[in-house]
């Protein structure tokens, strides 16, 4: 393909050829593919009779920097569902563009995946919120992609998806209900609320006067990834459901000792790792009766 007609640095051919090189390599053909954030892979581990990939060997996927990102991409079977799940993402902070970090779900689209379940660590804006709370993401605010750092950015391959695709329904509102459903009968509706996720680049946390800046804009939680990931799954046609970890509270007060850190954020993840990896399986569980039906569209009347 000629260069003027690429998605991008990457081609329809390109993201086809990783499918294909993962196909080739697996028995499993998974429909709904998982992403794990900050700390969170252990839920990775409970896929059953798993084929594991490390990134560094499969074509254009970008090694992992970062601790809590182990970088394997894992088939296998979670609560009798086949899914394909990355233990670990990288980010645009590593000197990645993002239509870099963004790569595996294209992928994902072209090996017939229908659902992406992203989940991610994230500072908490909203103060009713505390660490170890867990927020389905309703909405965004995407910080870099109205700065112009948008994934879709670039010649657009229809193949994809449209070029101006609406993000009022980015995140499945019949997911979010099932995974209410789900905490429900779970116990854990108290841990669990829905809210607006900001995204800046990173690396640093936010200045107390970013916290609040975020906070008036209507974030409930700050993070540094997903939404992109979110963005290109949208324009491509998969389902969204995108669950964050309250890992700690933004610092939005100059009175305040607390000081943001990694170690803090992966302690809380591996605190609330089970509650997390309970909560997406038991989801997960409910989107067979969809899936075997076949075909997009029509997840709310499956789901509800
Ligand atoms: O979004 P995930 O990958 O879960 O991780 C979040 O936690 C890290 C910062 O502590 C950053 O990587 C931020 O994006
Ligand atoms: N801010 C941005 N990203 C994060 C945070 C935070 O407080 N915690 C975990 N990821």
């Amino acid at each position: 393909m000629a260069d003027s007609q690429r998605c991008g640095r990457y081609s329809y051919e390109d993201y086809e050829l990783t499918a294909q090189w993962l196909l080739s390599r697996t028995e499993h053909r998974p429909k709904v593919a998982i992403v794990c954030g900050s700390g969170l892979g252990d839920l990775a581990t409970q896929l059953c009779d798993a084929n594991v990939f490390h990134y560094r060997d499969i074509p254009n996927f970008l090694e992992t920097t970062v601790p809590g990102h182990a970088g394997r991409l894992l088939f296998g079977l979670l609560s009798g569902e086949v899914c394909v799940c990355m233990q670990g993402r990288v980010h645009a902070y590593e000197g990645h563009s993002m239509e870099q970090i963004t790569y595996p779900v294209r992928v994902f689209k072209l090996m017939g995946i229908e659902t992406l379940i992203l989940t991610n660590a994230a500072g908490g804006l909203n103060p009713d919120y505390k660490a170890g709370d867990i927020m389905l993401v309703r909405d965004h605010i995407n910080l870099p992609g109205l700065m112009g750092l948008n994934p879709l950015v670039g010649p657009n391959d229809e193949r994809l998806g449209v070029r101006f695709p609406c993000l009022s329904d980015t995140y499945d509102p019949a997911l979010r209900r099932a995974c209410s459903r789900v905490a429900a009968q779970l116990g854990v509706t108290e841990l669990v609320h829905e809210g607006v996720l900001c995204m800046q680049t990173g690396p640093c946390y936010e200045t107390v006067a970013e916290s609040r800046l975020l906070r008036a804009f209507g974030a409930d939680a700050v993070g540094m990834s997903t939404l992109p990931e979110a963005v290109c799954a949208y324009h491509c046609g998969l389902r969204v459901l995108a669950l964050t970890l309250i890992t700690n509270m933004a610092v939005c007060n100059y009175r305040s000792e607390e000081r943001t850190n990694h170690a803090e954020v992966l302690h809380t993840s591996s605190m609330r790792a089970v509650a997390l990896q309970t909560l997406v399986s038991a989801v997960v569980g409910q989107l067979g009766q969809f899936h075997r039906g076949g075909g997009g569209g029509g997840a709310a009347a499956a789901i509800d």
